[in-house]
């Protein structure tokens, strides 16, 4: 559905992707993770053609991006794009009519949408009367109206409480229901976990992982990461070195990763005589992953 081969753009002397290359299946929900900075909106620019890439190659439903692959995307951008004071149906109106569809096609594009965000009661709602979770939904439908095979969500749940986090979870999965391409660019990397098929961590302008959830697991030689906490902390990361587990801290927490199964009173009679005040053990996660992979660039 989406290729994106090698490509690369700077702003003056400064390199912003380099050599990015990425693939996109049909229906498939993808996730573009990385820092601040990395390179996730220069990347929606130039796939929408609001910006040209210096060199490299995109492919979207196997057509060069232009004019007329614009038709192709729906773009919710991570600040909402509607007009306050108009009601719900007259913002998706006054973009339908920007795609060119014609007054029967705006009619039923504009329910269909509507009814797709749970926000058919609200129809003739000012958006300004709405929630900041419904104003949400709305953004979305209005990547929705003209009918895209790839849709891009820019951060689609930021600043959202958690009921509205759901709400749009479940909106994003009846996308993929319904056949199409889902980008999704987020810093909630449960909502990744959660919601992608796959995930590519961007850094620097470049993905530097990729692959399912299972797939980046392989990247750490875990098969459990265990958090403790401890007033010895030097004595606790000594101990997990003699038994060769690697040491990391995720903000404050000091955790040890597993590189093979054991029980938990194994684990404990491996800190014996270190006063433990708690011990948690937790699946590989996306956000263990993430770290790595960040930082190893750094290194
Ligand atoms: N028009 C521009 N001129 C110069 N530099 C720019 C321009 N647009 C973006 N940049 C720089 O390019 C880099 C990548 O920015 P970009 O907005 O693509 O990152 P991002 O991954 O979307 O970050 P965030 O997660 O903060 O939204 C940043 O260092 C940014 O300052």
């Amino acid at each position: 559905m989406l290729h994106i081969n090698k490509l690369s753009k700077s702003y003056g002397k400064r390199p912003v992707l380099q050599d990015l290359s990425l693939h996109i299946s049909p229906g498939e929900i993808y996730g573009l993770l990385g820092p601040n900075g990395a390179g996730k909106t220069t990347t929606i620019n130039i796939l929408c053609n609001l910006s040209k890439a210096d060199s490299g190659e995109i492919r979207i439903n196997n057509q060069a991006v232009s004019e007329a692959t614009k038709k192709l995307v729906g773009v919710a951008p991570q600040e909402n794009l509607l007009y306050k004071t108009l009601s719900c149906e007259e913002n998706l109106n006054f973009f339908a009519r920007i795609y060119g569809l014609n007054s029967e096609q705006r009619r039923q594009q504009v329910k269909a949408c509507l009814e797709a965000v749970n926000l058919a009661s609200r129809a003739k709602s000012p958006v300004e009367t709405l929630s900041g979770g419904m104003q949400r939904r709305l953004n979305i439908a209005v990547a929705l109206v003209h009918q895209p095979k790839l849709v891009i969500l820019d951060e689609p749940t930021t600043g959202l409480d958690v009921e509205s986090r759901y709400e749009v979870w479940e909106l994003i999965r009846s996308l993929k229901d319904k056949g199409i391409t889902v980008l999704l660019t987020t810093h909630l990397l449960d909502e990744a976990e959660r919601l992608c098929q796959r995930i590519g961590i961007l850094k620097n302008g470049s993905i530097l992982a990729e692959g399912s959830l299972s797939q980046l697991r392989q990247l750490i030689p875990a098969v459990e990461v265990v958090v403790v906490q401890t007033s010895e902390e030097e004595r606790a990361i000594a101990r997990a070195k003699e038994y060769n587990f690697p040491v990391r801290r995720y903000g404050n927490d000091l955790a040890f990763w597993l590189p093979e199964p054991l029980e938990l009173k194994e684990i404990i009679a491996r800190f014996d005589g270190i006063p433990l005040d708690s011990i948690s053990r937790q699946a590989v996660r996306l956000e263990h992953i993430y770290v790595e992979v960040t930082n190893r660039l750094d290194a």
